[in-house]
């Protein structure tokens, strides 16, 4: 599990680093300067002709520096400066002495094209505003250059907050960051822009880091070990029960997905609750599945409830929604579950849309949404919604939430006892103050049903035992690999959601 912050939290942790513990600014800008030249001279060689653009703040000082260093082992390096030398930080006015006393050249104006190698250092955790200006202008002629970029800390003109291009920003080949991960470098489309991360260690001292309160999380491959763990003495009955609530007339691809993915996530035993007519083609698909209806036309309603009932006892997880519809019939099921079941309970595509339904009725307002959500839903209850799926249930614009999704998940979840996955090409999972962003996968996951996948991988977690938030980071998680695994095989143009289910073995047994 790795940790990521954002402007104000890395602010905050530089502060504790210097003003508190004394370790002098300018000891962390030669180290972030040190590590940055590592990551170049990997890529270039002696013949290679290095422009630094330096902006005023203490990144421009680290640029300065890196561009100091690679002078002094020889490489032929020049500094652009975009500001008036006045207005430069303590540290950066250092930085430019020492560089003018070493005789380093000053380039005047932009000369881009004599220049093979980019150091961009012009903005870095300190961009505050839309980038216009020569800053505009300059960042738009390295973009246009074929020049090899390296961006100091982060690409400039990217948000570190949001990831946003705050109107024009660098496209780089190479990002190196300090300290820690920033959130603007995760999410898209900063992390489109960064180019290769690396995130350098430059000595915040431990106690900086753990006074600095970390505003998401990520898994890599080692948290994998977070799996539950499966023990010989077992039987299906061990590894819980899946009841998947999906389908409607003439629509059973959701419900078969969902199902298969959740039995492949290792669930022992999983129980399709669809509508009478999918019976056939799902007792085909996967005859490992047990099949109820829900709309069986040999019983009396009653009876039939109580069957439906039966199934909610059955269960030690259940999912909702997918290929639902949202029939009179789907909002009855959504009722039922939502006043009747005593598991953990995972509302997904029409189960979503059905409660936006009835958010419309109450409130246009989006506290007041969050707030009946909150008390109709029992605790745990985790909603797995697109972008579009969200911005129904909180009666705002798609864009309301691309703004901001780690600020939106936020305001879903502070206060609230739901867990929100927002799914996105970077998933958020957001539950009270804790939020999870999601850095695999790809964009052949992009095709209809692989949503379904992710509902069922999810439910498979809390059947085997795992508590529903961190069950949903890690199916998340997992859901992104397995699409990472199928893309290999199929590419990312022919890559369909079975292939995602068919792949989740390749991730588990390794
Ligand atoms: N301190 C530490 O421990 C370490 C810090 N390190 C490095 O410091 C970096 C942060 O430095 P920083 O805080 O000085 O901010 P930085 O990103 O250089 O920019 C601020 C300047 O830009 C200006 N500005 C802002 N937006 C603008 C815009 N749109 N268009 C034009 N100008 C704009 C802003 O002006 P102002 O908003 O004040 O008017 C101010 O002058 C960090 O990313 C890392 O690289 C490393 O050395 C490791 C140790
Ligand atoms: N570009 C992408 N990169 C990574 N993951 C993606 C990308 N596009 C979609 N996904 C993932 O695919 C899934 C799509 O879910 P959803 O939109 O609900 O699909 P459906 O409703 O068709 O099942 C989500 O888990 C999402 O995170
Ligand atoms: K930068």
């Amino acid at each position: 599990m790795k940790f990521a912050l954002n402007s104000k939290s890395t602010k905050h942790m530089d502060d504790i680093t210097v003003n508190e513990i004394k370790i002098p600014a300018l000891v962390l800008m030669e180290r972030a300067a040190l590590q940055t030249v590592e990551r170049i001279k990997e890529r270039i060689d002696k013949s290679s002709r290095i422009l630094a653009v330096c902006g005023p703040g203490n990144n421009g000082g680290d640029g300065i520096a890196a561009g100091r260093i690679l002078y002094l082992q020889g490489y032929h390096v020049a500094i652009l400066l975009l500001f008036d030398e006045e207005k430069a930080t303590e540290q950066t006015k250092v930085q430019i002495e020492i560089a003018k006393n070493l005789g380093i050249t000053f380039e005047n104006s932009n000369k881009l094209h004599e220049y093979n190698i980019i150091i961009d250092a012009i903005l870095g955790v300190g961009l505050s505003r839309p980038v216009t200006g020569i800053y505009e202008n300059i960042i738009q002629e390295i973009n246009q250059t074929k020049n090899l970029v390296f961006s100091v800390d982060i690409p400039s003109g990217i948000s570190a907050d949001t990831g946003a291009v705050l109107n024009m920003a660098v496209r780089a080949d190479e990002t190196i960051t300090f300290g820690v991960q920033k959130l603007g470098l995760l999410l898209y489309p900063g992390a489109e822009y960064a180019g290769r991360i690396t995130v350098a260690d430059i000595g915040f001292p431990e106690a900086a880091i753990q006074q600095t309160e970390p505003d998401a999380f990520y898994y890599e491959a080692e948290d994998l070990a977070k799996l539950p763990i499966r023990c010989n003495y077992s039987h299906k009955g061990t590894y819980g029960k899946v009841l998947v609530i999906a389908g409607s007339k003439g629509v059973s691809g959701a419900a078969f997905l969902s199902a298969k993915a959740a039995y492949r996530m290792g669930a022992g035993l999983v129980k399709v609750l669809t509508c009478a007519d999918n019976r056939e083609i799902i007792q085909t698909l996967l005859p490992e599945a047990l099949f109820e209806a829900y709309d069986r036309n040999d019983m009396q309603k009653s009876e039939q409830n109580r069957e439906i009932l039966k199934a909610l006892r059955w269960a030690s997880v259940i999912v909702i929604g997918p290929g639902l519809g949202q029939s009179e019939k789907a909002n009855e099921l959504l009722s039922i579950v939502i006043n009747e079941a005593q598991v953990p309970v995972i509302i997904d595509a029409d189960g979503l849309n059905i409660l936006a339904r009835w958010l419309d009725k109450q409130s246009n307002d989006l506290e007041k949404r969050l707030e009946l959500v909150n008390d109709l839903l029992a605790d745990g209850t985790i909603l797995t919604p697109h972008l579009r799926e969200l911005s129904r249930i909180l009666g705002e614009e798609v864009s309301f939430i691309t703004d901001n999704i780690i600020d939106t998940a936020g305001r879903c979840s502070y206060n609230s006892k739901l867990i929100h996955v927002i799914k996105d090409a970077r998933t958020v999972v957001a539950h009270k103050n804790k939020k999870y962003i999601n850095i695999s996968g790809n964009n052949g996951m992009a095709t209809g049903g692989s949503g379904d996948v992710l509902t069922g991988m999810i439910a498979a977690m809390i059947a085997q035992g795992m508590p529903s938030f961190e069950a949903a980071c890690l199916a998340v998680y997992i859901h992104g690999l397995a699409g990472d695994e199928a893309c290999k095989e199929k590419g990312p143009y022919s890559l369909m959601a079975d292939d995602i289910v068919e792949a989740i073995n390749k991730v588990l047994k390794n």
